[in-house]
């Protein structure tokens, strides 16, 4: 059959076409080297199945958004399959359950009802704060902890109170699990199922033999929470959860319920996994930007000096008159976020797009928040690799520009959990700033160390390990943090 020329790409080798060339890991570096020679849009092709790579906000929005009937759905992920993801809306190809899990999803999850949580938020924010006065150096750890905790009484309704809770060890396997399962839906397991049967030796099996080793931990996420749950819906104490409120519909609905105990198995143990990560590595990323450009910590310090004083610490009312905090939200997202190159979809139906054939079923890889990819466009942003929050102020203050678009992917399948997500990252950021001062660390010489810009791969992404100092602003700003907490905890 005719068709119009395929997207430009790299040469490939016969038969394979570009298996060897793509790196397991970190690919959004390879992937924007690429755009930068063959364009916005480029094909590639793993023994006869195509991918293609969006590089600009531009290709993403006219495909994923302005075409999402045909570019909403998903390609198989046989990798979190194997590992027991079988009723996640992320994993569902677009039809009638993406439909349901969606709107259980979106209905929890509106900016009016994400209001709700901010007291979560805020009292976990407070511990965070705690915790890091406590002991600086366990800062990752501090965000992982605080990220857990919001999304878990989300979830869950489930107050984490110490690290011996099931609820810990259940959350850091299934991190571990999520975490180390590879570039989501491009395995080779992924493109060439008939792997997963093979044993993990086998060349291109590997992953699979990571996911049957990690099952129990998928297994455990979905089923410990729901059965904690249900047992206290049993004794009529039922809680204020995600997972309770779904129960609760199923039960009113009885036999006309349009969902199952495993969707709703599934949907709470999907909002846990991927509610997580996510806010997690991005506030790591935002420490890592502190202690680099300190000149907008000392800014966003003045703004919150001049808005609220330094007698009290930030709160969501606040957040309208404390403008540079949302530009370093939004800078830290568009900097480095936390999911490089989404989660990719599949293309349903054969298509053109600016004279060039894209197949059905191609692989559609938006190269999204990594600062090598669409948002290190030179045509968008000014000296893109620097982060500087002032960019999006309006002009003569600063540059006029606009949001990164991507961080949370597009069009239909754009995350539900956003509004959650800015809400957790706001109230984490403006509360250290306010009471923190973020600095390099120093080495035993008395020289400054500076953290290196690196990431790791996976579905998500986290800045590599690096050090940073943290210490309170100030004496007053100390006695906030341990009034503040004690107020939240006691
Ligand atoms: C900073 C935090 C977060 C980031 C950067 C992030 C980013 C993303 C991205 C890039 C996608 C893929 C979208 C696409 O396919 O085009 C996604 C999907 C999703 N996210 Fe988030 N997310 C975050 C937090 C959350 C939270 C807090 C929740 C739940 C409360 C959540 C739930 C989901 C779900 C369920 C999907 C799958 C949507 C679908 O397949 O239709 N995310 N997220």
């Amino acid at each position: 059959k005719k068709h119009p020329p395929l997207p430009p790409g790299p040469p490939g080798e016969p038969l394979i076409g570009h298996l060897r060339l793509i790196p397991p890991n970190n690919q959004e570096t390879l992937f924007y080297e690429w755009g930068k020679k063959y364009g916005d849009v480029i094909y590639l092709q793993f023994l006869g199945r195509s991918i293609v790579v969006l590089n600009s906000v531009q290709a993403a929005v006219d495909l994923l958004e302005k075409r999402g009937a045909i570019y909403s759905d998903r390609p198989k992920f046989v990798i979190y399959e194997t590992m027991g993801w079988t009723a996640g809306l992320t994993f569902f190809g677009y039809g009638r359950r993406f439909q349901q899990h969606r709107r259980m999803f979106e209905k929890y999850l509106t900016p009016s009802k994400c209001t709700a949580y901010h007291p979560i938020q805020t009292r976990e924010a407070r511990v965070f704060l705690q915790n890091l006065l406590s002991n600086p150096d366990g800062r990752d750890n501090f965000i992982k902890r605080y990220s857990t905790a919001v999304i878990m009484e989300v979830a869950y309704g489930h107050q984490i109170t110490s690290d011996d809770d099931p609820y810990v060890k259940i959350s850091q396997d299934s991190g571990d699990a999520v975490q180390n399962a590879g570039p989501p839906g491009s395995t080779p397991v992924d493109l060439f199922p008939f792997l997963r049967h093979l044993p993990s030796w086998f060349p291109g099996s590997f992953y699979a033999g990571f996911a049957r080793d990690h099952k129990y931990a998928i297994d455990a996420l979905h089923n410990y929470p729901f059965e904690e749950v249900s047992k206290l819906k049993a004794e009529g104490k039922g809680n204020n959860s995600f997972l309770s409120a779904q129960l609760d519909e199923y039960e009113l609905k009885g036999s006309d319920s349009p969902v199952t105990l495993e969707d709703i198995k599934g949907a709470s143990g999907l909002m846990y996994c991927a509610g997580t990560d996510s806010t997690w590595s991005t506030i790591s990323m935002f420490f890592l930007a502190m202690v680099l450009f300190p000149e907008h910590q000392t800014r966003a310090q003045k703004e919150i000096d001049a808005a609220i004083g330094s007698g009290r610490l930030p709160e969501f009312h606040d957040h309208d008159s404390l403008p540079y905090i949302e530009c370093i939200l939004q800078e830290t997202l568009r900097w480095n976020s936390a999911v490089p190159t989404g989660v990719p979809h599949r293309l349903s139906e054969d298509d053109v797009y600016n004279g060039m054939f894209i197949p059905k079923g191609s692989l559609i890889i938006p190269n999204t928040s990594d600062p090598r990819g669409m948002t290190l466009d030179e045509n968008v942003y000014s000296d893109p690799f620097t982060f500087n929050p002032a960019r999006f102020l309006p002009k003569p203050e600063g540059n006029g520009e606009p949001y990164a678009g991507g961080p949370f992917g597009f069009g239909r399948r754009i995350c539900p959990g956003r509004h959650l997500a800015h809400a957790s990252l706001w109230i984490a950021m403006a509360s250290t700033l306010a009471t923190m001062n973020i600095t390099k660390k120093l080495d035993a010489n008395g020289k400054e160390i500076t953290p290196e810009i690196a990431f790791t791969s996976g579905i998500t992404s986290h800045p590599r390990p690096y050090q940073c100092s943290i210490k309170p602003r100030t004496e007053a700003a100390k006695d906030l943090i341990v009034q503040g907490y004690m107020a939240e905890t006691f």
